[in-house]
């Protein structure tokens, strides 16, 4: 019994992982891989799974692999009551097999496909509120020997800590999705995004636009459409000293072109047929604010005329009045499309152009900033995990590649309606390449390369294949620089200077 003959090794095992969980230790992926870990070697074992139960199509994916053979186990999903593990789910009950081969309810599947031989199995489920919610199981007793109920105890001790684990992570993501349910809520109750970057060009371009806020001379935002630029819009507002005032957003291009005067400037009483009353206009509301103008390039040279006037002398009169009526509002102007070109064909005004083009901002498309498509899936997974209650832990290395190597012609709208669409479809617990619905015909070379020096596109694939091997071995350092055939210490710096925190 473990109680009569206490092994200090296993004790002492014990108390740290009972401090860590114990600890604000949060990653519960990297502190189950450490229980995992501590339990093949205390028992002997030569390898060890972690497989979760999806309740919903009553299979066990392998969670966490570790061994010689991790990565390609990883493929693989258990049905409930096949092999060892499907076994110990369905009976919630431990198990020992020292002969695998002669126990029929072995499923030899796996080991005929990844090239190994099972001979020996320790099996334990995990449980939550006595409930199975998946198995524990250590792997191949070493130098041939049998697995012994003492062994099995540990597990079962190792197990319950685990499962403990489990449930503090499970509790502390509920608050979590629960938080920022509620800031998605504010926020859009504010009607201001959250802007969510890495890059060191939006680091950049947010310095430009902190200077060009003070002032109060018209900004124009360019880029292709879905950057963010009605975000920088925002941003020009609300470091300004105007932060406090109204901010008012209008799309040029969704209102048909005759009732977009009226809609700018407002109308009196019996302006035209419709105007059966007096109404204010965008200008009038945004007054000692900012308006933004989105799609400015689709407006009519009608239109263009009253603006210019408005730049100009600040001044305009409503539809059918012939009052004057003064306003001191901000113009922050937003298109896609390129209005010099514009200009010169004639469809734009040259005048306006040069008023509108004060300060300009040009917001690059997000292949061009690829450090930024990382955050903007983590921030977009979490958003829409919470809104649908979900329970999305991840993105798998496969997956994140994916997404790092296509080419994003809709820019960010396009990644959160990929991310939207993934945590909807996905059934398991990590988005996979299949979840994301994009297909590979669409990726290009790499984008993520564009424009960099030999030097910095080294340095992003050294990057991207590290944490894709990383997160193939569990963020194990150890096994992640024998599969990459460097030291480990190398490892370690290589990890220090790419900025890859596990
Ligand atoms: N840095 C960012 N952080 C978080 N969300 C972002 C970011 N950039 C863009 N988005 C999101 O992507 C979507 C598109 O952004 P936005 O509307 O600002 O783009 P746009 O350039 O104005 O597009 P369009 O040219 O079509 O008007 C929005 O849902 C926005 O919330």
């Amino acid at each position: 019994m473990v109680a009569d003959k206490v092994d200090r090794k296993r004790l002492d095992t014990l108390i740290e992982i009972n401090n860590l969980i114990n600890s604000n230790y949060t990653d519960v992926r990297v502190l189950m891989t450490h229980i995992l870990e501590s339990s093949t070697r205390l028992t002997g074992g030569e390898s060890s799974s972690l497989l979760l139960l999806d309740t919903e199509t009553d299979l066990l994916y392998f969670e966490i692999a570790l061994g010689t053979k991790s990565e390609e186990v990883r493929k693989f999903t258990v049905k409930m009551g096949e092999g060892i593990a499907g076994w110990v789910a369905q009976n919630n009950t431990s198990l020992i097999v020292n002969d695998v081969e002669n126990d029929p309810r072995f499923f030899s599947e796996i080991d005929k496909d990844v090239g190994y031989k099972t001979t020996s199995i320790l099996a334990v489920p995990l449980r939550m509120k006595d409930q199975c919610v998946g198995v524990i199981e250590v792997i191949n007793k070493e130098n041939g020997s049998n697995f012994t109920e003492e062994d099995l105890e540990w597990l079962e001790i190792f197990t319950n800590q685990a499962s403990l684990a489990y449930q503090n992570a499970q509790s502390f993501k509920k608050v979590k999705d629960e938080l920022f349910r509620l800031q998605d809520r504010v926020e859009s109750d504010s009607g201001f995004h959250k802007m969510i970057f890495k890059s060191s060009e939006i680091e950049q371009l947010l310095g430009i636009t902190d200077k060009i806020s003070k002032s109060d001379s018209p900004v124009l935002i360019t880029g292709e459409s879905g950057v963010g630029k009605e975000l920088f819009a925002e941003q020009v507002h609300l470091r300004s000293p105007r932060s406090k005032e109204t901010f008012v957003r209008l799309n040029c291009a969704a209102i048909p072109e005759e009732l977009l005067e009226s809609e700018l400037f407002g109308h009196v009483k019996g302006a035209f047929t419709d105007a059966s009353n007096e109404r204010l206009g965008r200008f009038s509301l945004a007054d000692g604010g900012t308006i933004f103008l989105d799609e400015i390039g689709e407006i009519s040279l009608n239109v263009q005329a009253k603006l210019l006037r408005v730049l100009q002398n600040k001044q305009f009169e409503p539809l059918g009045s012939s009052d004057t009526i003064m306003v001191d509002v901000r113009i922050i102007a937003a298109t896609n499309r390129n209005l010099e070109s514009m200009v010169d064909k004639g469809s734009f005004r040259e005048d306006l152009y040069y008023r509108l083009n004060v300060l300009p901002v040009n917001i690059p498309a997000l292949r061009d900033r690829a450090d930024d498509i990382e955050v903007l899936s983590d921030y977009f997974l979490s958003k829409y995990s919470a809104r649908n209650r979900k329970d999305i832990k991840g993105i798998s290395p496969e997956a994140r590649e994916l997404l790092f190597s296509y080419s994003w012609p809709g820019n960010v709208r396009e990644l959160e309606n990929v991310i939207e669409r993934a945590v909807i479809v996905s059934k398991v617990s990590l988005i996979d390449t299949e979840d994301l619905l994009l297909s590979r015909e669409k990726e290009r070379s790499m984008p993520g390369y564009k424009g960099k020096s030999l030097k910095e596109a080294v340095n992003i694939f050294k990057k991207n294949y590290i944490k894709r091997v990383l997160g193939n071995c569990n963020n194990n350092q150890t096994e992640t620089a024998a599969k990459l055939g460097i030291q480990r210490t190398y490892l370690s710096r290589l990890m220090k200077d790419l900025e890859i925190k596990v």
